[in-house]
């Protein structure tokens, strides 16, 4: 069976160094595990493809027969979603057959837009549409002001049974969604207590949309679970890739490389390095310490940041995603009739997969030259089995980037303050002091000022 490849020849850290990782991987790794045993906050994710789903294919049942489906939620309560989404049904990228494919068209409310709310709300039939509301604290500003909305909008409509048509994906006990959903008595599922947001895909968080557009998610979890095994149990550097890119990602930000651009080579993944984008960011930017994450698409972005990347300074670790296979894929004339194309005439015989692969290994290859530390992960086709496996390998590589570099990944302290200056400056009750700060910086920001 073909496996996930790393290779990292070229990713300018000698095997020495490498090597001196080892111990400390290992007991990170352990950690993982005796606190996912303990049930430690935010080490759940360790065993979420253990879980049993047979809950959510119910309830996604329950959401299947409707034309559309709405999902609600930001961050890790939306990320996933729309991962998922792009990875394995979306119309364009859909490695599922027109046949196959079922379930209702999927839409995302993930930002606090007028423009996207309005927008949604004209493409949907709302009495023909199923609405997922998620929200771990069951209080996120954007997301409840989403829900409000639409379910004033539901009122308006004089719907009947508006219960049957939304279910709430919060936490088991606390917040606002909660009490809303016990007071209506919808479906809900639980997003459990011990699960960080951007670590909660292969929970409901992640599986309930998927579900109900067809995705195979007991295949999802088994890539996970596959994928779990094998690095829990490779307990030595050379032989387990994610304890070889945590150690490169370490090594290259104390040298002073402290930005990853992760540059997969397929277009559905572009939302994948959304959500491994708040992966990244949120677990490791603390203490004044962190690796930026930047997103990449090839071969879209050597038109794009290539010239940076080769030509700019020596300040990134670079990571090239390929998929090995295709399940799906365009072939090229053998011969051709207009002289004015011969200049294509490399193209001829070939195929549009071996062509974006050619041009992955040309950008491996003029960064190598250049001198930039990069390395290249090969995975087999992208299918749901696959990318259950890519998930879970990104978690784990995650929270062990995150012991090497001594902070807590399972906690966000940062984001707090600017949810607080703006209920603040929404007009929150008891919260004048915050609001009087906040403004007093937006007076400083505003001091000096350029207008065209
Ligand atoms: O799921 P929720 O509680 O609504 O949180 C949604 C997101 O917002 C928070 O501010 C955190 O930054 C994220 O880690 C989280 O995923």
């Amino acid at each position: 069976m073909s496996r996930l490849k790393l290779f990292y020849g070229a990713a300018l850290v000698d095997e020495a160094k490498l090597e001196n990782y080892e111990e400390v991987l290992s007991r990170v790794s352990g950690d993982l595990l005796i606190g996912a045993s303990e049930g430690k906050d935010g080490y759940g994710w360790v065993d979420l493809p253990e879980k049993g789903h047979e809950q959510i294919i119910k309830v996604a049942e329950a959401l299947k027969s409707f034309d559309s489906l709405i999902h609600i939620g930001i961050g890790g309560s939306a990320l996933g979603n729309k991962m998922l989404f792009d990875c394995l049904t979306h119309p364009f990228y859909n490695e599922l057959s027109r046949e196959e494919r079922k379930g209702p068209r999927f839409y995302l409310l993930d930002n606090s837009d007028p423009h996207l709310f309005l927008s949604v709300l004209d493409m949907v039939d709302l009495s023909r549409t199923g609405f997922i509301v998620v929200s771990k604290s069951g209080t996120t500003a954007e997301t409840m002001a989403n829900f409000l909305a639409l379910w004033e909008k539901l009122k308006e409509n004089k719907l009947p049974n508006l219960a049957q048509r939304i279910v709430v994906i919060t936490d088991p006990n606390r917040g606002a969604l909660r009490k809303f959903a016990n007071e209506i008595g919808c479906l809900t599922l639980e997003v459990p207590q011990n699960v960080g947001g951007r670590f909660s895909v292969l929970s409901p968080v992640g599986l309930l949309s998927a579900a109900v557009q067809g995705v195979a998610i007991e295949e999802l979890l088994h890539g996970a679970k596959d994928m779990k095994k094998k690095l829990f149990e490779r307990n030595s550097i050379d032989n387990n890739p994610a304890w070889i890119l945590a150690a490169l990602s370490m090594e290259h930000c104390l040298a002073g490389r402290n930005m990853l651009v992760f540059m997969p080579y397929l277009s559905r993944m572009n939302s994948f390095t959304e959500w491994f984008a708040q992966l990244w960011a949120e677990s490791l930017g603390k203490d004044g310490k962190g690796i930026t994450p930047i997103r990449a698409i090839g071969a879209i972005d050597q038109h794009s940041q290539v010239q940076l990347y080769t030509s700019g300074p020596n300040d990134k670790l670079f990571l090239i995603l390929t998929e090995e296979k295709s399940k799906r894929n365009v072939f090229f004339p053998e011969k051709l009739e207009e002289d004015s194309l011969n200049s294509l005439s490399y193209l001829l015989g070939k195929d549009m997969k071996s062509m974006l692969n050619c041009e992955a290994q040309g950008t491996l290859a003029a960064l190598a030259k250049s001198g930039k530390p990069v390395a290249w992960m090969e995975m087999p086709n992208l299918d749901a089995y696959h990318l259950g496996g890519l998930i879970y390998f990104f978690e784990y590589l995650t929270a062990i980037t995150g012991g090497l570099m001594k902070v807590n990944p399972f906690d966000q302290p940062g984001v707090e303050q600017g949810k607080v200056y703006t209920r603040a400056l929404l007009g929150k009750e008891g919260a004048e002091t915050e609001k009087k700060e906040a403004e007093s910086y937006m007076r400083h920001i505003r001091s000096l000022a350029s207008v065209i």
